[in-house]
């Protein structure tokens, strides 16, 4: 299988006025190409801090990231950015959706940010991944008009709309309540599956780690 994501020696460590926290060292790790991938780890581990350093929001205070064959942790700010745009798809714990945009336009916003022209073709695909997730019904609606588990269902899909080589979620479903969570957790691994994403969750769920290809625990 392909290696998507290298990780060599990676440590990282924050260091504050009073004191300095060593969170990993010389962790090494490899994500295959189109696998699910479970970040776990107690409360504090550093999950938050890893996903952020392999998917090139943050770096590693030694060692390397390769993401597609790509070094991307000695890359500059406007060149992470554009590596962010072009390749990678977030999804937080909070939705993070524009309240002053509808759930469509919100879902078009990285293609926007990415500098595309928003035609019929972006307008259509965006309202079919929306249907996906059982919001065809919902794509004037402001994020305040929507439920929990509904505003997270658009952040999947706003993560999804610019075809991005993977898919980092950190504790995607943590603020819905058991019911809609599992029902969010199952939409958003059949879309990555279905659509062949590589996928990285950051997670306190076992029962979702159990049903990823790889575990990673910290
Ligand atoms: N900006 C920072 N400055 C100093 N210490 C930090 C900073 N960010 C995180 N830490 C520390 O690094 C450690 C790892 O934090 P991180 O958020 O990655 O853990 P986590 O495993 O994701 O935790 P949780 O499951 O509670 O979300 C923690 O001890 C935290 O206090």
């Amino acid at each position: 299988m392909t290696e998507m994501i290298v990780g060599k020696s990676l440590s990282k460590t924050y260091r504050t006025l009073v004191d300095t926290v060593s969170v990993f060292e010389n962790l090494e790790l490899k994500i295959d190409k189109g696998s699910m991938v479970a970040l776990v780890g107690e409360s504090g581990r550093g999950k938050t801090t890893l996903l952020n350093i392999i998917s090139g929001l943050d770096r590693p205070s030694t060692g390397e990231v390769w993401f597609g064959g790509e070094r991307i942790d000695t890359l500059d700010e406007e060149m992470l950015s554009d590596f962010r745009n072009r390749h990678v798809g977030f999804i937080f714990q909070h939705h993070y959706l524009l309240e002053d945009f509808t759930a469509l336009e919100n879902v078009l916003l990285p293609l926007r940010i990415g500098g595309k022209t928003i035609g019929e073709k972006e307008k259509e695909k965006a309202k079919e991944l929306l249907s996906r997730v059982g919001l065809s019904d919902r794509l004037r609606h402001y994020p305040d008009q929507l439920s929990g588990g509904e505003r997270q269902r658009v952040a999947i899909v706003r993560a999804l709309i610019h075809d991005p080589d993977v898919v980092f979620a950190d504790e995607p479903t943590g603020s819905l309540d058991r019911r809609n969570a599992d029902r969010v957790e199952a939409i958003l691994w059949e879309l990555c599956r279905s659509m062949g994403k590589t996928f990285v969750v950051a997670t306190h769920n076992m029962e979702l780690a159990r049903k990823c290809d790889a575990v990673i625990s910290l």
